[in-house]
């Protein structure tokens, strides 16, 4: 089997992407944020308060015939950001891009933080980071690429993010329409739960490739890039008028300012981010001061290949034994 989803940007700075699911019977629509970087699948709800719901779709078992309460089961997240949301667990049947798992579990949120409810296009999350990262209690349960994967084609999901326009996640099998040249497969170390790779080093513009190893994260559900301050530091010494603000908290510089590319490896690949990618976002719409994509993670703790650096590139998370990824220019 395989399957195709689109991802469409949620605001014009392609600060997530969100991807049309049903659940249950008859099929609910609803449109969750695809997230390599966490693995709860959780939805808005019939379960959650009424003020905390701001325009979001939600999910309502009652009226689903398949769905089933996991008894006694319970779920509670916190993001990187500091958005969090907890509730209960029901079974029912899910599906994206054409494939469905049958039995899978969808966590039905019963508190979130004011970040989700003010998210008026996200109506959850698909986690589609390794499982032991799943945060229901007391069973932890399987993402959705865990519970399709034996049904696939080949055991792999593939990201095409865009810039500005809808992108696909494919489902069991690689799309070579999407990308140019060949795809660089590295290995990725599922310890931590997130789809950690080995950057061989960067490039800033049309200077030299700097050689050194950078362990990060793939993670759709990141925004921007962050990498360490070294790097960043040296990128926005190129920028015309660049600061690093503690009041917006990374590097801003003025919207006018021209900036570099940047170019990161993977093995003796190389993936050139255009510059347009980097220059994020006006720091508050409309301003001439702009916030930067690239941001360094000494505050984050983990290096971040967010959507800054995903769009640049066609992306294979391979979950075959033993797990890879892999990158190619498009
Ligand atoms: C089982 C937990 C799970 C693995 C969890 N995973 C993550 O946090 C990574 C995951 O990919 C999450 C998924 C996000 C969560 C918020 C909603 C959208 C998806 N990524 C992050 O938290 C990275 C930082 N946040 C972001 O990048 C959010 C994403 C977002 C997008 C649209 C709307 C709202 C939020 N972007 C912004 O807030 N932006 C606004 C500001 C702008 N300058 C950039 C864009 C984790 O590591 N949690 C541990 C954790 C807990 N507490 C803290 C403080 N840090 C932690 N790392």
């Amino acid at each position: 089997a395989t399957g195709s989803a689109a991802a469409e940007p949620i605001d014009e700075s392609d600060q997530a992407y969100i991807t049309p699911v049903t659940i249950g019977t008859p099929p609910q629509t609803l449109e969750l944020d695809v997230d390599t970087g966490s693995s709860d699948l959780w939805v808005f709800s019939s379960h959650t308060p009424p003020s905390q719901i701001h325009g979001q779709q939600i999910y309502s078992p009652n009226k689903s015939s398949t769905a089933k309460l996991l008894e006694g089961h319970t779920w509670s997240i916190t993001y990187g950001d500091g958005s969090a949301s907890r509730g209960n667990v029901y079974i029912d049947n899910f599906t994206v891009g054409g494939l469905t798992a049958e039995k899978q579990a969808v966590q039905c949120a019963q508190q979130v933080s004011a970040s989700f409810t003010r998210e008026t296009h996200v109506d959850g999350l698909i986690g589609l980071g390794f499982s032991t990262l799943n945060t229901v209690s007391p069973k932890s349960q399987l993402t959705f690429f865990d519970n399709v994967k034996s049904g696939l084609d080949s055991p792999v999901f593939t990201a095409d993010l865009k810039h500005g326009a809808a992108g696909t996640y494919d489902f069991g099998f690689v799309d070579k329409a999407k990308y140019s040249g060949e795809i660089t497969y590295v290995p990725v170390n599922p310890d931590p739960g997130y789809w950690a790779f080995n950057s061989s080093g960067y490039a800033i513009g049309s200077g030299k490739f700097s050689a050194s190893a950078i362990t990060g994260i793939a993670d759709t559900g990141t925004s921007l890039l962050y990498l360490p301050t070294a790097i960043v530091t040296a990128y926005y010494r190129q920028v015309e008028g660049a600061t690093n603000s503690r009041t917006y908290g990374g590097y801003v510089f003025p919207c006018s300012s021209s900036l570099p590319s940047f170019t990161f490896g993977v093995a003796d690949a190389r993936i050139t981010i255009p510059s347009a990618y980097i220059n994020y976002a006006p720091i508050t719409p409309g301003s001439s001061t702009c916030f930067g994509g690239l941001q360094s993670s000494s505050g984050v703790g983990i290096n971040i290949f967010g959507d800054v650096a995903l769009k640049a590139a066609f992306v294979v998370f391979n979950g075959g034994s033993p797990p890879t990824i892999g990158w190619a220019q498009k």
